[in-house]
């Protein structure tokens, strides 16, 4: 990968051995720019705010340091990792447990929509690092009474990762919970990562930490080239009329260059992902969904199903947008253009990870050119046209299929009384319209 630090390895960042062997059974053995700067300051016992691009190794980063140690003295808890959606949880669990899986290390995730008694069970086991969504977590230190969860007071870390919007008013109550059962700033080490630092996140550099140090404040994006995508990553936009966004999306997922190629699709609504979901099946695309609205059970089979290549196309709403690393994701589009552009930058670094390539395309109509705008200042890199899908008696042509499919879907949903009845009727109504316009 473009930032990895060529003459620095793990061992000489102060990574213990067995871990390097670990990362090195994964072939992971030139450190990247984020965890050079980072993994040594950890380990020096520093707090920490680390910011770089998508997929530019934020989890070694913390990890490593961690687990190195953890392994010094692996008995009881030892770590929190905060996260903010349930599928990132269990995926930095995963890592954990894969990393450390020569050292019988114990890891416990507590996420929303899981069975509560079975995590209690869990977390009674004294797991060596919890890896939790806010809320959960925050249930079952309410409901706890005297007794501290999974031994909590005695965690020597936590984690906020994608810290930014963790530190939003969404989570603040069940975060101060969650840090509340903690031992305090002075007696644990506080490590806040994400790929869009905020003012937030900034202004906690100055708030007296630890030994009255500063924490370590290694911010990757300016300093590399003042763009805050990855290098691997080409923006491109299409340009949309509004009614016939659903013909440009199976055009384009079809098409020559991207009909073989695992693709995420980015909805801001819950209503629009099952509506694309259920449509896009019907024109035998293999595709899966992920949104909240969904049992837990289904989203996690949903992204097993796409991890496995089992589904080509990923149609999910923002619990996706953060974190997920799926390697062979080739093209992210925006099939919504998302308000804030921070929002993009994770949506759109599903795809170009770890130095690969990757295409973000946004479908653009009227209504969203200011938010173009607003993304292009923010991300400081204009986007350029794609010319992948231009033909209108193509698009003509595929507009037919397309429309029985999605009223067919929307048929299906209102008989199954998805979501709000009086919405699919209105989206039934507006499909009749286009149609005969
Ligand atoms: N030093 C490295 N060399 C090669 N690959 C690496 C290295 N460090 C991490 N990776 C791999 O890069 C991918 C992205 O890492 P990770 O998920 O930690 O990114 P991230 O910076 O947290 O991204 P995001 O901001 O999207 O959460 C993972 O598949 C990880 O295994």
């Amino acid at each position: 990968m473009s930032e990895i630090a060529k003459s620095t390895d793990f061992k000489s960042l102060g990574l213990s051995k067995w871990l390097t062997e670990s990362l090195k059974a994964m072939k992971i053995t030139q450190p990247t720019a984020i965890q050079k700067a980072c993994i040594p300051k950890i380990l020096e016992g520093r707090d920490c705010i680390g910011g770089a691009k998508t997929g530019s190794g934020k989890t070694i980063a913390f990890a490593g340091p961690m687990l190195t140690k953890w392994s010094e003295d692996p008995c009881g808890m030892f770590g929190v990792v905060l996260t903010p959606t349930r599928e990132l949880a269990m995926q930095i669990a995963e890592q954990f447990t894969a990393l450390g899986s020569n050292m019988n290390i114990r890891v416990s995730v507590v996420v929303g929509g899981e069975s509560i008694v079975q995590q209690a069970l869990d977390l009674q086991r004294k797991p060596h690092f919890i890896i939790a969504t806010p809320g959960r977590l925050a249930h079952h230190i309410m409901s706890s009474g005297e007794d501290t969860v999974g031994g909590l007071m005695r965690a020597k870390y936590l984690v906020l990762d994608e810290a930014d919007i963790l530190l939003t008013s969404t989570f603040a109550n069940h975060l101060a919970t969650c840090i509340g059962a903690l031992p305090p700033k002075d007696k644990r080490q506080t490590l806040l990562f994400t790929a869009t630092i905020t003012d937030q996140v900034r202004s906690l550099q100055d708030a007296p930490a630890q030994g009255n140090k500063p924490p370590l404040f290694a911010y990757q994006v300016e300093s590399v080239d003042n763009v805050a995508i990855p290098s691997t990553l080409k923006t491109e936009y299409i340009l949309v009329p509004e009614h016939v966004k659903e013909a440009y999306l199976y055009q384009l997922l079809t098409c020559e260059e991207y009909v073989n190629k695992t693709a995420i699709v980015f909805v801001n609504r819950t209503m629009s992902a099952e509506i694309l979901r259920r449509t896009l099946k019907q024109l035998e695309v293999r595709v899966a969904s992920l949104h909240s609205q969904m049992p837990q059970q289904e989203r996690t089979n949903s992204l097993h199903r796409f991890r496995a290549n089992a589904a080509r196309v990923l149609i999910a709403t923002d619990v996706a947008s953060r974190g997920l690393d799926i390697p062979t994701v080739e093209l992210v589009v925006n099939y919504d253009i998302p308000s804030d552009p921070d929002v993009f930058i994770h949506r759109s670094g599903r795809t170009a990870r770890a130095g690969r390539d990757g295409d973000a395309i946004s479908f653009v109509t009227q209504r969203d050119v200011s938010r173009i705008e607003a993304i292009e200042d923010r991300i400081n890199k204009k986007m350029t046209e794609a010319n992948k899908v231009h033909d209108t008696a193509v698009i003509r042509k595929a507009l037919t299929k397309v429309t029985k499919a999605k009223r067919e879907s929307l048929m299906a949903m209102q008989k199954e009384n998805f979501g709000d009845r009086r919405r699919l009727q209105k989206q039934k109504q507006m499909d009749s319209k286009s149609m005969r316009s």
